[in-house]
C-alpha cells in the first residue's frame, strides 16, 4: 500500500475543522509490518478509519492510499470498499476482541458465516433450512428422506457444509485458535482466545494487508507479547503486509520493521525499527520524549500536553513542549524530511 498525502478533517459547526490528519505519506510492501504510534487523540484511528472508508459524515478527505493492484481506497465508493475491501484486500483486527465477536453465537459460527460472506456462492446456501428445489413437498409431495432424485442435492449441500467447517477450521488453526474450543461462545474464552478468535475472523479472507487497530489493548504483558509474536508471524509467513496503531510502544517495537509516529495528525517521524529503538535512536525531540516515557528507560513523561487539533499553532505544533524550540519553530512548521520533521533533527 502506498499512502501519499493523506489529510482527514471534520467539519464542526461555525465553519470550523477539526485537522485529525494531515499529509500522511507511507508505504508498506508485502511482509512488512509498520507500527504506527503516537499518543491518544493524535489521529491514528481516524487515519485507519479513512482506510477503511469508515469516516463519519463530517470527515472530507485528501491525497490517496492506493493497494498494490492500483485501487485509490480514498476514492472507492462504498459499494467496491464492502464488496472488494473489508475482509478480503484489507482485514481488520479489532481493538477489542470481546467487543468484536457476537456473543450469543459460537466462535464456529461466526468463522463460518465469515467464510461464506466471503467466498460468495462457493458456499451459498449452506444454512438453509428449506428443503433445496426438488426436495420439498411442493416439488411433488415427497419428504427430504425419499426418492433418488434428490440425493445429488442433498450430497452437494453436505459438501458445502463440510467444506465450510473445513474453511473455517483451517482459520481457526492459522491464528492458533483450537478446534476444541469452536462450539463456544465469546464469553468461554479467555482474553487470549478471544483475541486469536478475532484474528482468526480477520484472516478468513486472506487479506494482503491486516490493519490492527490497538490490538493489545486490555491485555496482559504476556498476552501482548503472544497477540503480536501472532500478528507478526501472519505477516512473515504469508508474505501479509501488516499496520498496527498502537500508543503501546514495546508492542511496537517488538512487530515493526518500520516505526512512523504521529504528532497532533501529521507524521513526525518515520525511521526503521532497529534504528528507533535502537541505535541510534529517534531523531524528533518528541519520539525521543515517547521512548523516555517509558518505565524501563528514564521513565520521564513528556511535558504538557497536545494542542487541540481544532486549533493548531502556525509553527510546529510540538515547539510549546520542547526544550529545543527557538522563534523559527514556533512560526515555521518543520516538513517531513528524510524521515523527520522538525528543524533541529
Ligand atoms: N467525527 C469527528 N468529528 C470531529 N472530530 C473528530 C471526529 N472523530 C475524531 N475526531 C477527532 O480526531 C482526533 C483524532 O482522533 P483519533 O481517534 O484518531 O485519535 P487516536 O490517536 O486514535 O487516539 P486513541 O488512541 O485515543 O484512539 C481527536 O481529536 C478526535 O477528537
Amino acid at each position: 500500500m502506498h499512502v501519499e498525502d493523506l489529510s482527514v478533517r471534520f467539519r464542526m459547526p461555525a465553519g470550523r475543522y477539526v485537522e485529525a490528519v494531515t499529509g500522511a505519506t507511507f508505504a508498506l510492501g508485502p511482509g512488512e509490518s509498520l507500527a504506527l504510534v503516537g499518543e491518544s487523540g493524535c489521529g491514528k484511528s481516524v487515519l485507519a478509519s479513512a482506510l477503511l472508508g469508515l469516516l463519519p459524515g463530517n470527515a472530507e478527505t485528501a491525497g490517496s492510499a492506493r493497494l498494490a493492484d492500483g485501487l485509490d481506497l480514498l476514492a472507492a465508493d462504498e459499494r467496491t470498499l464492502a464488496r472488494t475491501v473489508r475482509g478480503r484486500r484489507v482485514g481488520l483486527v479489532p481493538q477489542s476482541p470481546a467487543a468484536h465477536l457476537t456473543p450469543v453465537r459460537t466462535v464456529g459460527a461466526q468463522l463460518e458465516e465469515t467464510v461464506r460472506e466471503l467466498a460468495g456462492t462457493a458456499y451459498a446456501g449452506h444454512t438453509t433450512e428449506a428443503p433445496e428445489a426438488g426436495t420439498g413437498p411442493a416439488a411433488g409431495g415427497r419428504g427430504p428422506s425419499s426418492g433418488a432424485s434428490d440425493r445429488p442435492a442433498r450430497r452437494g449441500r453436505r459438501h458445502r457444509l463440510a467444506a465450510l467447517r473445513a474453511a473455517a477450521r483451517a482459520a481457526a488453526g492459522r491464528a492458533a485458535f483450537p478446534a476444541s474450543h469452536l462450539d463456544r461462545h465469546p464469553h468461554e474464552l479467555s482474553g487470549g482466545l478471544a483475541q486469536r478468535a478475532a484474528t482468526a475472523l480477520a484472516l478468513v479472507g486472506d487479506a494482503p494487508l491486516l490493519l490492527a487497530d490497538e490490538p493489545t489493548t486490555g491485555l496482559d504483558r504476556d498476552l501482548v507479547e503472544r497477540t503480536v509474536d501472532e500478528l507478526r508471524a501472519h505477516t512473515r509467513a504469508d508474505g501479509r503486509a501488516l499496520l498496527v496503531i498502537t500508543h503501546d510502544l514495546a508492542a511496537a517495537e517488538r512487530i515493526a520493521d518500520t516505526v512512523a509516529v504521529m504528532y497532533a495528525g501529521r507524521i513526525v517521524e518515520i525511521a526503521p525499527a532497529g534504528a528507533f529503538f535502537g541505535s541510534p535512536g529517534p531523531r524528533h525531540p518528541y519520539a525521543r520524549g515517547l521512548l523516555d516515557a517509558l518505565p524501563e528507560r528514564a521513565f520521564t513523561p513528556v511535558p504538557g500536553a497536545p494542542p487541540e487539533l481544532g486549533a493548531l499553532p502556525p509553527g510546529c505544533a510540538f515547539a510549546a513542549r520542547c526544550a529545543a524550540a527557538d522563534p523559527l519553530c514556533r512560526t515555521r512548521r518543520p516538513m517531513l524530511t528524510e524521515g523527520v520533521a522538525c528543524h533541529h533533527a
